[in-house]
């Protein structure tokens, strides 16, 4: 068994899309009872509530989470009103007393999956488990991690196995929290295509304006369903209150998400005729590409023969601005624009230093 072709049949208990939601931590019984009944009183498809009993913290001396006492209210979360039970588990420890408070599925956080040490303990510590585990994507951009934590999963048996996508960090500041690097997470759905992938839109975002438009990205590329931070009053939420929503917010959100069907034969004419075309197009930019770079490779012996720097910024500053005088007039993204022609310099330049 590996993971490309793990049966993974949890997954059809559930409608598609599976929705988690609950808020970020536990705080109280009745904030608890209270989110769990508005979710349910909205009239949203919610099947699994989730919170966090444990959190880790960029910084010491914040909120860390109520610990073990919040499984009981999880537990009664799931009596009072049916849902499924989801929390986060870091240590060995915690995922002895999630399992003997029988919680239904656990997730291993963005912070662990970074580091193989605390995703091989948790694996160990749930071995032989039936529960659905899910990995967060690790905290910077590397697939071979993630993928390294479901193998370390996988080695102890346990083959109920789901990811989140919860965007990467970035030193950078953008509109998101973490950035989503859409390409990351469909490079992975592509070469697992039965693992289910959700989306975190919370994580992505940070804030509330943001969590309905990049959830329904991701519908629109079939993620399998959304784990989203919901809070009877998330004004007050210990922890990460910009955001988390209310029950009745992400009821409409829920209301509002277009899920396309991944099946496309009933249009299949058209559409291989479109893809006929993309195809001639991507040959005719790879020519072009190889085309440039033997120019690139022409210049790089002059320079070298007559010692001259291989960068030049003046030059990389025209065409640069160039390019983006281009992107503006065929109304194209100027940031899509800009990463292509930086791919294409840094190329250029190890092409030069090869020589
Ligand atoms: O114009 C040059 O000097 C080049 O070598 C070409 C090129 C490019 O690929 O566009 C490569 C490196 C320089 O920094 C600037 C531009």
């Amino acid at each position: 068994m590996d993971l490309k072709n793990i049966e993974n049949k949890w997954v059809h208990q559930f409608a598609k899309p599976i929705i988690i939601a609950g808020p970020c931590s536990a705080e109280s019984e009745s904030q608890m009872l209270e989110t769990a009944r508005r979710i349910k009183e909205s009239g949203a498809d919610v099947p699994i509530f989730r919170a966090g009993i444990w959190k880790p913290r960029t910084k010491p001396n914040g909120f860390e989470g109520v610990g073990v006492i919040g499984l009981n209210w999880l537990k009664k979360v799931k009596e009072e009103y049916g849902f499924r039970t989801a929390t986060e588990v870091a240590n060995a420890h915690h995922v002895e007393a999630a399992l003997a408070a029988d919680v239904d599925i656990l997730w291993i956080g963005a912070r662990s999956t970074v580091n193989p040490f605390t995703v091989q303990e948790i694996a160990e510590a749930l071995n032989g488990t039936q529960k659905p585990v899910f990995v967060k994507n690790p905290v910077n951009p590397d697939l071979a991690l993630w993928i390294g934590a479901l193998e370390r999963l996988l080695s102890q048996n346990v083959q109920n196995l789901g990811v989140i996508h919860r965007g990467f960090s970035t030193y950078r500041k953008t509109k998101y929290r973490n950035i989503p690097n859409w390409q990351i997470a469909l490079d992975f759905r592509q070469e697992f295509p039965n693992i289910p992938m959700l989306v975190d839109p919370s994580h992505i975002c940070g804030n509330r304006t943001g969590l309905a438009g990049v959830a329904q990205e991701a519908f629109n590329v079939g993620y399998e369903g959304m784990i989203i931070e919901t809070h009877c009053n998330p004004d007050e939420a210990w922890s990460d209150a910009s955001q988390q929503i209310t029950p009745e917010v992400l009821a409409d959100i829920i209301s509002n998400l277009q899920i396309r069907n991944s099946d496309i034969s009933a249009f299949d004419d058209e559409m291989d005729r479109h893809r006929t075309l993309i195809s001639d197009l991507d040959f005719q930019l790879i020519e072009l590409l190889s085309h440039r770079m033997k120019i690139s490779e022409k210049i790089g012996t002059l320079k070298k023969d007559n010692n001259i720097a291989i960068f030049q910024p003046e030059r990389w500053k025209i065409i640069s601005e160039y390019a983006q005088q281009k992107a503006d007039e065929t109304g194209m993204s100027s940031e899509f624009i800009e990463k292509v022609f930086k791919a294409i310099h840094e190329e250029s330049i190890e092409v030069q230093n090869s020589l």
